[in-house]
């Protein structure tokens, strides 16, 4: 199997929120759910995500600025947002800025999965053929090359492997062939994402539980430890697990030994153990938030992914291939990715790494009007932020008011074309009083 993906939900309502949390998490995906503008921000810096699902009006603020903060951090994510009918040109013109899709309010939940899954697809089977499959675009610069040969190096040596790297660099794609390049490619391979793990379900995921160890525990579950059997347990984001649970993870490394919740019996841990963090672990350490004992544990064969901008070499013929496998995915002809677009991409700065790549890649391919792709198509994003100026903090509302009904006033007749009598029916008002208003605010017919 692979990792779940994780999604973000952002919403605040607590019914569409929970349900949308319990559908996500029975359709194969982790599941973030974030009440609040301020709570997506905090999380959505910490934890990459695949794809989020943000409300667009929250209690604290706005879906338009958590988007623009995870976009400057990781790059272009996947972003749909559910809006309620009033918000619908709101979330027309965010598409145009790098948003996915938005769905207007009440929507029918068996479609936002299909498109859900269109983008982010559910977590493989276990056991399916492709589990491990290593990716043949691994390895295209010397950096990645490095990485690669080492990793052959130590596929079969009886120790755990720290895969280091910012958010998007590879880490996962590593583990998959160091897997695939070990004796144990035949056997299970099982990714974890510990930050998507709650903290009370933590013990029961990982180390499974006995019929009835606690009330909801109706029959015996297999943990993610046995079922990587005497495959690789990929634990990624290991930075975010809490110290009083880290020493679970070093009594597993050390001891290899761990009990089923609820059960006596002592069992063995037979699989190679790979783990990934994109945190300093040492900066975490000193901060007193990361076991020194666990950190020493596991930093015997630490392997560092290089960032993409630091291997720009890869940067076009990774583009080149997602775009051309996005273009077949969608059953259309591949794109050519213009001069100009290159070259941007070439200068670009990559924060969400090459995760953010293939997002760019098809979200360009995808609604791209042209047969060549242009900067605008690759990042529509750059509009972010371009936004007229928030009025001033001690704006009384009746000069934000006026301010926002002047620039509406403004657009409807920039719409029809200077024609008053259809702008005042548009704006549903009579023409009388648009023309009060014209005269009010000194807006030229
Ligand atoms: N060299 C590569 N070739 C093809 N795809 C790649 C390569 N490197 C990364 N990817 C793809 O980029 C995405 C992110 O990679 P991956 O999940 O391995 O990163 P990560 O470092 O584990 O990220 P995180 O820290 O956020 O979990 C995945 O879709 C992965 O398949």
């Amino acid at each position: 199997m692979s990792t779940r993906p994780l999604i973000g939900i952002v919403e605040d309502d607590s019914i569409l929120g929970s349900s949308l949390e319990q559908r996500f998490l029975l359709e194969g995906y982790a599941v973030l759910w974030l009440r609040s503008a301020a709570e997506a921000e905090a999380a959505l810096a910490r934890t990459p995500v695949e794809l989020v699902l943000s409300d667009i009006r929250l209690p604290d603020g706005d879906g338009e600025t958590v988007m623009a903060a995870v976009f400057a951090r990781y790059g272009i994510v996947p972003t749909i947002f559910m809006t309620a009918f009033g918000g619908i040109e709101q979330a027309v013109r965010l598409v145009r800025m790098g948003a996915r899709d938005y769905l207007a309010k009440p929507f029918d939940l068996d479609a936002l999965v299909e498109r859900v899954a269109a983008i982010v697809p559910r977590t493989t089977p276990e056991g399916e053929a492709g589990g491990a499959r290593p990716a043949a675009t691994f390895g295209l610069s010397p950096g990645t090359e490095a990485v690669r040969r080492t990793l052959e190096r130590v596929a079969d040596l009886d120790l755990p492997v720290l895969l280091l790297g910012e958010t998007g660099t590879g880490k996962e794609v590593a583990a998959r062939f160091l897997h695939a390049a070990s004796a144990r490619a035949a056997k299970p391979f099982i990714a974890i994402n510990c930050g998507a793990l709650q903290a009370e379900l933590f013990d029961s995921a990982l180390f499974g539980h006995e019929k009835g160890a606690f009330t909801s525990a109706v029959a015996r579950h297999v943990g993610f430890v046995e079922q990587a059997g005497e495959g690789t347990l990929f634990l990624d984001e290991i930075g975010e697990v809490e110290p009083a649970l880290q020493v679970k993870l070093l009594r597993l490394i050390q001891e290899r030994e761990f009990q089923r919740l609820g059960g006596r019996e002592t069992l063995h841990c037979a699989a190679r153990i790979v783990l990934a963090t994109n945190r300093d672990l040492e900066a975490e350490v000193a901060a007193g938030r990361f076991r020194e004992d666990l950190y020493f544990r596991i930093n015997v064969l630490a392997c560092p992914l290089p960032p993409l901008r630091a291997r720009r070499e890869e940067i076009a013929p990774l583009l080149a291939h997602f775009v051309a496998a996005a273009a077949r995915r969608f059953g259309q002809a591949a794109p050519e990715l213009g001069p100009d677009a290159l070259e941007a991409a070439n200068a670009h700065d990559w924060p969400g790494n090459v995760r953010e790549l293939i997002n760019r890649a098809e979200r360009a391919v995808a609604l791209a009007e042209g047969p060549v792709l242009g900067v605008g198509d690759l990042f529509p994003d750059r509009a972010l932020g371009r936004r007229p100026a928030a009025p001033a903090e001690d704006a009384s509302l009746a000069s934000v008011r006026e301010g926002a009904e002047r620039a509406h006033i403004v657009e409807t007749l920039r719409q029809t074309g200077g024609a008053v009598q259809a702008a005042a029916e548009k704006l549903g008002i009579s023409r009388t009083t648009l023309w009060e208003k014209m005269r009010r605010y000194g807006i030229e017919p």
